[in-house]
């Protein structure tokens, strides 16, 4: 699994540089049918990490929200990759710089191995089964990382949330949560936040889908928090024919 993670680690980077390459430049924005944006980058960025994923010796078949036709579903083990090549591509349209390439390895619906890169901070959140969670800092060093616990009686929770998706339901979930206070954010970010102990939850009542939660949701893990539906079982990633996460929390502690 470390080998694994290091060389997923490597694609995420590779894919990571084609994004810069285009966000150096002017560049077309494209909806989707969904009414998404998408742009060059979320483009090259897939085909490369299909084109490296398929190269792999291990050839495990590959969910990506920018597709690839050849999947049919997870293999004879359970196993899929999972593939978000540019998350938060409102942010990237924005020129916010808060936006991630996720690559997620799923084994009988659970994420066992994450990579969450951040190109333009040149930061990434690794982890895997029986290896542990870890950021890459800006020198290319490895260190472990630790979700921070509950937070002291008397001190505000540190919450995590979407720059561009709030609704009154969460406002209402916020209330009943107690003080807090809100750091907003693009993209998987928000969990390697929650992963490395420096913020405490992160409510999503929102649509998200499988490829947005399942490399972060392996870090969060692997640092020790929880990423749980509401009625509080971890996020399940079973059936790729449903690509929609129900709504959920993710829990440093
Ligand atoms: N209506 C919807 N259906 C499915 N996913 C949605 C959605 N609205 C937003 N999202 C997901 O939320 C992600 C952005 O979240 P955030 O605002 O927290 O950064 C998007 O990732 P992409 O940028 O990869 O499309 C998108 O997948
Ligand atoms: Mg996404």
């Amino acid at each position: 699994m470390n080998e694994l993670l290091t060389e997923v680690s490597a694609i995420a980077r590779e894919a990571g540089d084609a994004i810069l390459r285009v966000y150096a430049q002017p560049f077309d924005v494209a909806i989707k049918a969904d009414s998404s944006p998408v742009t060059a980058a979320d483009n090259a960025a897939n085909q490369i990490i299909l084109d490296k994923l398929k190269a792999l010796p291990e050839r495990i078949p590959i969910l990506s929200e920018e597709g690839d036709e050849a999947f049919t579903g997870p293999d004879a083990s359970g196993r899929y990759w999972l593939v978000d090549p540019l998350d938060g591509t409102k942010e990237f349209v924005k020129r916010n710089d808060e936006f991630t390439v996720n690559i997620a390895l799923i084994e009988n619906g659970k994420p066992v191995l994450g990579v969450v890169l951040a190109p333009v901070f040149n930061v990434a959140y690794i982890a895997a089964n029986g290896v542990g969670a870890f950021k890459i800092d800006k020198y290319g060093q490895r260190v472990a990382i630790h979700v921070s616990g509950r937070p002291k009686e008397g001190t505000p929770w540190r919450v995590m949330g979407s720059r561009s998706h709030a609704s009154p339901y969460l406002e209402d979930w916020l209330k009943q949560l107690g003080p807090h206070e809100t750091r907003p954010m693009g993209s998987s970010l928000k969990f390697g936040i929650i992963a490395e102990g420096s913020a405490d939850v992160y409510p999503r009542l929102g649509p998200t889908s499988l490829w947005d939660t399942a490399a972060a949701q392996a870090v969060v893990e692997q640092a020790g928090g929880r990423v749980v539906t509401l009625d509080g079982t971890p996020l399940c990633y079973a059936n790729p024919n449903e690509t929609l996460n129900p709504d959920f929390v993710v829990w440093g502690h």
